[in-house]
């Protein structure tokens, strides 16, 4: 009856069961198989203490055990198992203030954001449904479990959340949940800024992502995010028909090259992305700035990681009308004449042999990357004799 991945985490429920506890799968694993989405990580609940579920687990990892979580492994797959609980306030915006453990799943499933992700689901495989998500999910509509100012006032998140719900599924907005977002979206401006770009970046992974900014830009949420808040302007520059961006590099190397005011530090230090990132928007700005001036060549293809090709191809086919495909950018790789500067027949030392009276110095860098450009674009063979007559021809500027 059930499904993988459920079926891999069956065992958890069962030992958790046998020692007299309930115990569901829940959240967006539920929400996703009802759907018939992909399913991300099973999360589980449970009316067992952490401290129980330690002790009936051999591998248990306390990642936030005072707000009743822990990670059970299972052959190599983590659970977030977390204890029935209602929240106390969030002052901090971004975790509870006190949590109270309660032995039953309903006010468990009450304190949750959305009636689509309120669901819970049995070992047998029954769905528990308090709050009608099967019917929100069958109508494709986003709606808070009861009040919705009360839930965004709880975490402001959410209302970042609904949006990227309506980019990844498709989904309208309730109306009265949208009137909410928009009395508590001022909020959004104290959470921690790690917790919007995660949801953000989802925001424009999302299948759906026209919707999603389309709601961004009409409740004006986009004015409580870093950047955009002093920046307004910025929200009318993205393009009426954008397709998904897998990744926030991708995100920021879109917005910098629509608003090059706006550098990549900024972006980066304001959104506080990681250092992967930054270099893969700085890459991928770097190659749409070339291929704006030259199109495909083997220079483009060379310079550029093979690992950022899908998220060019992205930004290419987002800003301009132009389709590219990752096929067009290999099947121009797989004629390169070298793949990478040491492969080049020619070293530093044998520039150094050739220029014995020439010190060390930036004419070396200088002369081995004229070589590597002559090479890749063809002109020049890639053999130690030719290279260096065509060296000859070309002596280093002494320094
Ligand atoms: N601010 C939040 C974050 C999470 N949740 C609840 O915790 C579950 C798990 O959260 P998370 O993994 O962040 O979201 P998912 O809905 O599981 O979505 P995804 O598939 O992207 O993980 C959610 O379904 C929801 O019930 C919530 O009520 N309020
Ligand atoms: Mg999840």
């Amino acid at each position: 009856m059930l499904i993988e991945p459920f079926l891999k985490a069956l065992p958890i429920l069962e030992t958790i069961e046998e020692h007299n506890h309930q115990a569901f799968f829940v959240g967006g694993c539920v929400r996703d198989f009802l759907l018939g989405r992909t399913i991300g990580d099973v999360d589980i609940t449970t009316s067992a203490r952490p401290e129980m579920i330690q002790k009936y687990f051999p591998k248990v990892i306390p990642v936030g055990i005072e707000h009743g979580t822990v990670i059970v492994r299972n052959e190599d797959i983590s659970y977030e198992v977390t204890t029935f609980r209602i929240d106390g306030d969030y002052s901090d915006k971004r975790h509870p203030d006190s949590v109270m453990f309660i032995d039953k799943i309903d006010k468990d499933l009450e304190r949750r954001d959305f009636t689509i992700n309120a669901l819970a689901m049995t070992k047998d495989g029954e769905i528990i449904d308090l709050f009608d998500g099967r019917g929100d999910l069958n109508q494709k509509v986003i709606r808070t479990v009861g009040d919705g100012y009360e839930r965004f006032k709880e975490d402001s998140l959410r209302i970042i959340r609904a949006l990227r719900f309506s980019s990844q599924l498709g989904f309208m907005i309730h109306e009265d949940t949208l009137k909410d977002m928009k009395l508590v979206m001022q909020d959004i401006g104290s959470l921690a800024v790690e917790r919007i770009s995660n949801e953000f970046a989802k925001l424009f992974a999302g299948k759906y992502v026209e919707t999603g900014i389309s709601y961004l830009r009409t409740t004006g949420i986009y004015k409580y995010l870093p950047i955009f808040s002093e920046h307004p302007d910025m929200m009318k520059h993205i393009p009426n028909k954008i397709t998904p961006l897998l990744s926030f590099g991708e995100v920021i190397a879109l917005f910098h090259l629509l608003e090059p005011n706006i550098s990549v530090k900024n972006w980066v230090k304001a959104w506080k992305c990681s250092n992967q990132i930054k270099k893969e928007a700085v890459a991928l700005i770097q190659a749409y700035d070339y291929y704006v001036n030259n199109g495909i060549n083997n220079w483009l293809v060379y310079s550029l990681e093979e690992s950022y090709y899908n998220g060019f191809v992205r930004i290419v086919n987002v800003l301009q009308n132009k389709i590219v495909t990752y096929d067009d950018l290999i099947k121009v790789r797989n004629k390169l004449p070298i793949q990478s500067r040491n492969e080049l027949d020619i070293n530093g030392n044998d520039l150094i042999h050739m220029f014995p009276d020439n010190r060390k110095g930036p004419w070396l860098h200088k002369m081995l990357s004229a070589i590597e450009k002559e090479v890749v674009f063809d002109g020049l063979k890639n053999k130690k004799s030719e290279i260096k007559d065509w060296i000859k021809c070309h002596p280093p500027e002494t320094n």
